[in-house]
């Protein structure tokens, strides 16, 4: 996979290195170093990174050398991540932290009975609304679910943001993990100290644990959806401002520092442990080329991994456009139940397609893609499951296709021919853990309290010879007769 590590804090001649957070002043098109997990460098000034050491008595230019690890620095050379930062000051150089005012109140990073509840019902919510109000990311930051604790360092939770605004010489930095971000609606562009990412729905971008940040939102109304994890790094799967204040997670709560000078101040750096974004787009998805239903774990484009081989902390899996192709297959995804949790989200279009029987009477689905030949590509869940919205199958919930989605791939047949499924990408965050629900999901207008209903419609198509409905069946169980209800 070609990721996308920070842009680098090259800066055109005569520019300014920093300015104001507006976003205004990002350049048009950004260069990107690539590779996942390579060693990057980056020098805003030539010759500011510090030839043969990491830390000499005095570093080029005057600058302060400063290293953020991401693992602990006994960790096994190959799972080693640091990088050194050259800096006009050090990031140390601000005043105490003191619990942010106004308080937050809808972030969650340890899990228990006084903040969330658990059910294995199945859930689903409506996108949220873009509030009026000035709302920047950080405020508008809300939990959605999660398990396990920060403090512990295991677990993760999932987050939504809407915003509107963007951060003004403030910068975040999450000292409780790891924060993976999927933008639905509305670009991010993002200032870190390893250099700038513009982020646009259909990219990610990842900002490991204790980075500080600046969400800027050059479009305005701006959504997306959020998954920390705690303890662990993502990795791929074995296949010029007045002041600034600095606002940091920790175990949940915000706190605040003030510091006169911005904490982008990097003039140059080396290492392993940075920011970066991917494109979607550039995923090749893998499947079935003759018969039956892959499971979802062959669309993983990040994994967090537990200790326990093959068992994730959280995937990141998607579903993107791609060809069905499969012959005598039930083509959507299989009924199941999952000892994983599974929280879904939509960045565009419908979800997990099938090519549905010709629409008539002109009752067209919102949510059907034409395929241009009279027949259309239907979508799972279609009406409810909607960009921006979400869902959460906890383990061993069942789920599977909507009533309507099983009967029109059954009236489909056999015979379906290969079709591409266009328009869309869903994604999941999969966990061994399971969630914890927290009280703004739980009561939200936007849960959708009829979900269930989606597969009250599904019908017996049981057929046996001498059977009735209303009968049951009856079947020969050693010498009792065993009457099963139909
Ligand atoms: O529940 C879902 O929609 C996600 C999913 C998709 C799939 O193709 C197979 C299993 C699975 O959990
Ligand atoms: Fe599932």
């Amino acid at each position: 996979m070609e990721s996308e590590p920070v842009s680098n804090t090259d800066v055109p001649q005569g520019s300014k290195p920093f300015s104001k957070t507006d976003g205004a002043d990002f350049p048009p098109d950004l260069s990107y170093q690539s590779g996942f997990g390579n060693h990057f460098a980056s020098e805003a000034i030539p010759g500011a990174l510090p030839p043969g050491q990491n830390s000499p008595l005095i570093c080029p230019y005057g600058l302060y050398a400063e290293q953020i690890s991401g693992t602990s620095f006994t960790s096994p050379r190959k799972l080693n991540l640091r990088s050194w930062l050259y800096r006009i000051k050090p990031s140390v150089t601000h005043e105490p932290f003191k619990p942010r005012s106004p308080g937050h109140g809808r972030l969650v990073s340890e899990f228990d009975q006084s903040n969330s509840s658990t059910t294995p019902t199945q859930l689903r919510w409506r996108p949220a609304d873009v509030p009026n109000s000035p709302t920047d990311f950080i405020d508008g930051l809300y939990t959605v679910c999660g398990a396990g604790s920060s403090f512990l360092r295991h677990g993760f939770a999932i987050h939504m943001y809407t915003a509107n605004k963007s951060m003004v010489n403030s910068a975040f930095c999450n000292a409780d993990g790891d924060f993976l971000i999927v933008p639905q609606e509305g670009r991010l562009w993002v200032i870190t100290e390893c250099g700038r990412l513009q982020v646009s729905p259909g990219e990610i971008a990842i900002l490991p644990q204790g980075f500080r940040f600046t969400v800027t939102l050059p479009d305005g109304p701006s959504r997306g959806y959020v998954a920390e994890i705690f303890g662990t790094h993502f990795q791929l799967p074995d296949l010029g401002p007045i002041g600034y204040s600095i606002v940091q997670k920790f175990g949940g709560e915000l706190f605040t520092a003030r510091q006169d000078f911005s904490p982008f101040n990097v003039v140059a750096w080396h290492g392993n442990y940075v920011p970066y974004k991917y494109d979607l787009s550039k995923f090749c998805p893998y499947n079935t080329v003759l018969v039956d239903h892959s499971d979802p774990s062959i669309n993983t484009v990040l994994t967090a991994p537990t200790e326990k081989p093959g068992v994730a902390l959280l995937d990141f899996v998607i579903f993107p456009p791609r060809w069905l192709v499969a012959e005598h297959t039930f083509r959507p995804p299989y009924y199941h139940r999952n000892c994983m949790s599974e929280f879904m989200g939509l960045i565009h279009g419908g979800y997990e397609g099938f090519r549905s029987a010709r629409l008539t009477g002109g009752r067209i689905n919102p949510f059907a893609i034409s395929m241009g030949d009279g027949t259309f590509l239907s979508v799972a869940k279609a009406d409810g499951f909607l960009p921006g919205g979400a869902s959460l199958h906890s383990c061993m919930t069942p789920h599977g296709p909507d009533t309507q989605t099983y009967e029109a791939t059954i009236a489909r047949g056999n015979e379906a021919g290969p079709y591409k499924i266009t328009g869309t990408m869903a994604f999941m965050f999969e966990s061994c853990l399971i969630p914890r629900i927290c009280p703004w999901a739980l009561e939200s207008p936007l849960m959708d309290r009829d979900y269930y209903q989606c597969w009250l419609g599904l019908r017996s198509h049981f057929e046996c010879e001498g059977t009735d409905d209303e009968q049951g069946i009856h079947i020969l169980n050693g010498n009792d007769e065993t009457k099963i209800p139909a």
